[in-house]
Parts: structure tokens; sequence; C-alpha cells
């Protein structure tokens, strides 16, 4: 996996809001087909780091690459329009709508003028035929009523919604801010499948998590974030989750064998 060129990187990312630095001169690299974790203590920059790669906030400094190319988001839209497709932590939902509309709803705010003709191209009833195909996929579909107002719904549906719009319209890259954090048990696994589902098809994924095992269950490798910037990146297979968060938090150093590329 190494061997290939990274399909994102980061360099030397750097945002600060007044006195905090909340990225100090961060690093990052995704490659192509893998699932990367990103994890770090409270406040250690992880969110920062993805909101600046998906277009949500404009680095101060530093340098972002898709395919080798230099790369400059001024919104989230811009991101999507290029193929990364973000799930955030606060989900960017409308309650009023109905799971359809929301499931679609990215497309029209992501390319006005493209979006007559698709919309002229797939009719309400494919629109909502994709979506309880991926609802389903997802198991959520024990529920609805694909015309149901999200607002109807619990959390963890809602979750559920968010994660299989990005996994439907993601072409390039999909990043997860903490997919499973309000889910149950039974809704996690749902939403791991799905992961596993995405890379399955090719599609590389960015998974912010604080749930250890389900990092350890899922990723290729894992990007440790500590104090704004990346501290380095493990093997999972080559290190314990104990030791992992040992690192997080500061209390190791980082080890030469654990280390992946
Ligand atoms: N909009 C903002 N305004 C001011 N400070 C911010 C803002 N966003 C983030 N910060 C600060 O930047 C630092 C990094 O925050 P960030 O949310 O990126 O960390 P995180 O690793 O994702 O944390 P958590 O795991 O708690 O979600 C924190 O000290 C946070 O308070």
């Amino acid at each position: 996996m190494t061997t290939t060129q990274p399909l994102l990187t980061a360099r030397g990312l750097t945002k600060r809001y007044g006195r905090v630095t909340a990225l100090d001169n961060a690093d990052f690299d995704l490659y192509p087909g893998e699932i990367l974790a990103v994890i770090g203590d409270n406040g250690a920059g992880k969110s920062s780091l993805i909101k600046a790669i998906s277009g949500a906030v404009h680095p101060d400094e530093g340098e972002i690459r898709l395919n080798g190319e230099v790369i400059n988001f001024r919104s989230p839209m811009e991101a999507r329009d290029a193929g990364i497709e973000t799930v955030y932590q606060n989900l960017a939902l409308s309650p009023a709508l109905s799971i359809a509309d929301n499931m679609f709803l990215g497309r029209e705010i992501r390319k006005p003028g493209f979006l007559g003709r698709w919309f002229r191209m797939l009719d309400r009833p494919a629109m909502e035929k994709r979506a309880r195909e991926k609802l389903t996929e997802l198991g959520l579909m024990t529920i609805q009523n694909i015309g149901q107002a999200v607002e109807t719904l619990s959390g963890g549906q809602r979750q559920g919604v968010a994660v299989a719009r990005a996994a439907a319209f993601g072409s390039k890259v999909v990043i997860m801010d903490e997919p499973t954090a309000a889910l149950g048990v039974k809704e996690s696994r749902r939403v791991l499948e799905l992961i596993l589902d995405v890379k399955r098809r090719g599609l590389p994924i960015v998974l912010i998590s604080h749930n250890m095992p389900h990092v350890f269950e899922v990723a290729d490798r894992i990007h440790i974030h500590r104090l704004g910037r990346r501290l380095c990146v493990v093997d999972p297979k080559l290190i314990s989750m104990s030791d992992a968060v040992a690192l997080m938090t500061g209390a190791k150093k980082p080890p030469e064998e654990a280390l992946a590329a």
C-alpha cells in the first residue's frame, strides 16, 4: 500500500483560533483504498485537521494536495465537488426534510447548474429508490418510509442517513468524524460494516474515532494526533490498544517497530 503515492496529503497545516493553536504544523497522508483512523486526545486537533481537508476551515498555513495537485477548498461544497465527502460530528442534515431529500440535499447545493439537469434525469422515485437501497445496505430500512422527516428519526438513525449519504456520493475520499459515537451496539456494527464495504468498493476512508476497539477492528493504519500535529502513524497489527492510547496521551514515545510508513 505504501509503495503507491498517497491520494490525499497535507503538509505543515497550521490553524489558530485566537490564542489557541488547533493545528500546529500538522502532516497527513491518505493512501488509495485504505482505512486510516485518526486518533488523539480531546482537543488534539483531529476535527480541525479534517475540517481543513474538507474545506470547512481555512488553514492559516500549509498545503493540501489531492492526487498530487494543490487544492484550496473555500467551502465544503468545493471539497464535495472534488469527491471528498464528510460525515461531521454535528450532522449536517435538515430535520424537516425527508430521508430521501436529505440524501440528495448535498447534491443540490453542490452543483446548481448541473443540478437542474440531474433532477430532470433522476425523478423522485429514482432518488427514493437509491436512498432506500443505501439505507437497506445499512440495515436501516426497518423503520422507514423514505418520505419520513429526519426529525422523527432517532439519533442513531439520523447518523445512519448521514453515513449512507457520504458512502453513496463520495467518489474519492470518505471522511467520518465519530460515526459510531451516538450509536447503539447494533447500529455501530452496521456502520462499521458499511465502512468496510466502502473500502471494498475501493474508496479510502478517514475515520476519526475515540472508540479503540472500532479503530483496531477496521483501520489499516492509525494516524496518532497529539498537540495539534501528527505524532506518528502506527500499524494496528503491531501495536496494542493500550500502547496506542499511551502514545495519544504522551505517556509513551512512538516505538520504531510499530510505525507504519
Ligand atoms: N471554532 C473554534 N474556535 C475556537 N477554538 C476552537 C475552534 N475549533 C477548535 N478550537 C480549539 O482547537 C483545539 C482543537 O480542537 P479540535 O476540535 O480540532 O480537537 P479534537 O481533537 O477534534 O477534539 P475532540 O476529540 O474533543 O473532538 C481545541 O483546543 C479547541 O478548543
